[in-house]
């Protein structure tokens, strides 16, 4: 049966990365899906504005929905404070897998935990069964169509507190129409957008930040 790419991509890291160095296995998966096949991890450029965007925040408990190869787990951990933990959401066994093992050659296993599963399954169980008391930082680079149900689940189940910063992957490309709608309209929340590309191509793109103001 021959590999998935998202199989190719782990072994890829596995052989040319430093094991134990999460700068390593972000910059050996971007050679590989710049150079390779394209996949759908954020990217370098986008990566940046994710990472100061987690610089400013310093989230105790930080949240993405949307785990895939594990790329932005490991970039958004290997930035996380002592102590602080990240909660990822992947939903397909098979990227839960991989993920899982990127995780783990990165060194980053002890900061970051993956729940399997749906999105709308997984968030509300996050206060009782995974001791969440609000989340100080949320990615959001799951299914486009998800963006706003789960940000409208976030806020009934108390998971936002004044402060908490959404972070929102992909609102030109494919695109999250309804979610930048709802953030921007929203008295609730201070949206921001960062122009960008679409990784690895030359197409445009941009994240929003959506900060909730309680
Ligand atoms: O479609 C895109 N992303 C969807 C991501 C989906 C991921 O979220 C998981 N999930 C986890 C929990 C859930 O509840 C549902 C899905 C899925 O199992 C998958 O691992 C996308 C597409 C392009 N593109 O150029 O086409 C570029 C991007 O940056 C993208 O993010
Ligand atoms: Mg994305």
């Amino acid at each position: 049966m021959n590999q998935s790419k998202e199989q190719r991509i782990l072994n890829f890291v596995l052989q040319n990365a430093v094991r134990g160095d999460p700068c390593s296995v972000v910059d050996t998966i971007d050679k590989y899906c710049s150079q390779k096949e394209w996949a759908m991890n954020v990217g370098d450029e986008k990566g940046k504005i994710l990472d100061k965007t987690v610089q400013e925040a310093n989230p105790s408990v930080a949240l993405e929905l949307g785990t895939y190869c594990g790329y932005s787990a490991v970039r958004i951990s290997r930035l996380l404070k002592a102590g602080a933990r990240l909660l990822t959401v992947e939903f397909n066994p098979e990227f839960a897998a991989i993920a899982k093992q990127m995780i783990e050659f990165a060194g980053v296993q002890d900061k970051v935990k993956l729940l399997e599963g749906p999105s709308e399954e997984i968030i509300p169980q996050l206060k009782k069964k995974y001791e969440v008391d609000t989340l100080d930082f949320v990615f959001l680079d799951h299914w486009k169509d998800r963006y706003t149900p789960d940000t409208i689940l976030l806020q009934e189940c108390n998971l936002l507190r004044k402060g908490s910063v959404l972070l929102a992957d992909n609102i030109i490309f494919p695109g999250a129409p309804d979610f930048l709608n709802y953030v921007r309209k929203s008295p609730h929340f201070q949206c921001t957008n960062y122009p960008s590309h679409l990784e690895y191509m030359q197409v445009e793109d941009a994240m929003e930040k959506a900060v909730f103001l309680g």
